[in-house]
């Protein structure tokens, strides 16, 4: 089974991820957590390039253009697939990634890329079984990562997130895989709303 989160930072991913990976654990399956950007050379390429401290990706001096920027999500997703995902799933095992190819259509959709081109361009990513979108506001969101960003970035960050939110709603709409999460609860209770979908999942396999 190939299970994928996604939302705007500071959602609530990495801790849901995490507490899905203890359940399936518990429950004696072989779990795989994950994520994107990864921490191969390429994830470390866009981190180095692309998410310099809440900045733009420099180079040279010169900003990089959006289009690189979803090339080098795009390669490194391949990798992702190829060397992680697919064998995984092959084998039998329970995969698990914080966030995935709805990243790339909700962020650099955001940052003014054709949505046709970046759906074709993520073509070749495997379609997980299910999608949770954890959906929060955006001003929530901010207040559980705020020492995470820098304060004169605030407002510019505040509208890409939120121009990003309204896109994944929009995606939810387009990809019956998408499950719409309401991240505003608490821990346990969000995380309880993910095991009743995964419940249902495990008794129709
Ligand atoms: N349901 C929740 N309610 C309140 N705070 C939360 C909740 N889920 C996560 N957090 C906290 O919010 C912050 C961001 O969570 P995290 O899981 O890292 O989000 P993401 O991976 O989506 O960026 C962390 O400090 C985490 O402990
Ligand atoms: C996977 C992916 C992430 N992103 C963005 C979303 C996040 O703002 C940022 C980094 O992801 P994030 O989950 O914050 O990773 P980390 O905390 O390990 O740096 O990259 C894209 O713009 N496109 C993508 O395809």
């Amino acid at each position: 089974m190939f299970i994928v989160l996604e939302g705007i930072d500071g959602a609530g991913k990495s801790t849901q991820a995490k507490l899905l990976a203890e359940w399936f654990e518990n429950r004696g399956y072989d779990v795989v957590l994950t994520k994107e950007p990864t921490d191969t050379p390429f994830g470390k390429l866009i981190r180095r390039l692309v998410l310099t401290g809440g900045k733009e990706g420099i180079i040279d001096g010169a900003k990089i253009s959006h289009e690189a920027e979803a090339l080098l999500f795009a390669a490194d997703r391949a990798e992702h697939v190829d060397k992680l995902i697919k064998p995984s799933l092959e084998a039998g095992k329970v995969v698990i990634s914080d966030r995935y190819f709805y990243s790339s259509l909700a962020y650099q959709w955001a940052r003014g890329l054709d949505l046709e081109w970046l759906i074709d361009l993520n073509r070749f990513a495997v379609k997980p079984d299910i999608v949770f979108l954890l959906d929060l506001p955006v001003k929530e969101s901010m207040n559980r990562i705020r020492s995470r960003k820098v304060k004169s970035e605030f407002d510019k960050i505040f509208e890409l997130q939120r121009r990003v939110r309204e896109n994944y709603l929009k995606l939810a709409e387009m990809f019956p895989e998408m499950k719409i999460i309401n991240a505003m609860d608490d821990v346990k209770t969000v995380h309880n709303q993910i095991i009743a979908i995964i419940e249902t999942l495990l008794g129709e396999k």
